[in-house]
């Protein structure tokens, strides 16, 4: 077992099959226990909210919902909203919102922000975190975004698509953290971490040292 303190249990306060499968990579033990107090996307004007302080509030949010639950615990909780034309998407509530989001990222560019937050149940220590990876989608015609709804991953990722599955197929690029957009940036994780003396590499192994409080 490598990394974690002695006796310190590591929660992952997430429903995602993806944060799961993200943090079990990095090979430390920890359990599943995931919060419901994430807020709903207001309905605001373009520009009127900034994605990383959303994705790091809700993180946040999460973080300390579930740290109540676990004394003693680290709890790692993690938020992703994506950005277009100064909007925000979460997860499509419906088949013609998913159709929409996907028409709204066709043909350009769009930010995928996510927050991370490490909160310490024992003292209330944090460390924080935000990440924005650039992705470009390529044109799709309307067929193609039908065909691709119809496969049911848009459903529950934020913008509507998945990286990591047949939306793969309509990335050409991205400028940034890939595991920030499936949505748990394991670099920054890992850095946060240190802050809390688990290691994911062993003493030594991760850069940052354990002082401050890793606010961005
Ligand atoms: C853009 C993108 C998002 N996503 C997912 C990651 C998140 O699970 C989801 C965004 O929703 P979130 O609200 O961040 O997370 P969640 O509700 O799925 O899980 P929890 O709050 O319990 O941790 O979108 C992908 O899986 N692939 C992608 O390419």
């Amino acid at each position: 077992m490598s990394g974690t303190s002695p006796g310190r249990t590591l929660v992952l306060a997430s429903s995602s099959p993806r944060r799961v499968q993200l943090l079990g990579m990095l090979g430390l033990p920890f359990i599943q226990d995931p919060s419901r107090v994430e807020e709903p996307l207001p309905d605001v004007p373009p520009g009127a909210l900034d994605p990383a302080a959303w994705a790091h509030r809700q993180a946040v949010r999460k973080a300390r919902d579930v740290a109540r639950r676990h004394p003693g615990a680290l709890v790692i909780a993690a938020d992703t909203v994506v950005e277009v034309d100064g909007r925000l998407l979460g997860k499509p509530r419906d088949r013609a919102e998913a159709v929409a989001m996907l028409a709204a990222l066709a043909g350009r560019e769009h930010r995928v922000a996510s927050g991370v937050a490490v909160v310490d149940a024992a003292t209330g220590r944090e460390a924080t975190g935000t990440r924005i990876t650039r992705v470009w989608i390529r044109p799709l015609t309307q067929a193609e975004i039908e065909a691709y709804v119809d496969t049911g991953e848009p459903m529950d990722k934020a913008g509507a698509y998945a990286i990591q599955g047949i939306g793969a197929t309509l990335v050409p690029r991205i400028d940034g953290c890939y595991f920030n957009v499936v949505g748990l940036p394991l670099a920054l994780l890992a850095d946060l971490l240190a802050h809390f003396d688990v290691r994911v590499l062993g003493r030594g192994g991760v850069a940052a040292t354990p002082s401050g409080d890793g606010r961005p």
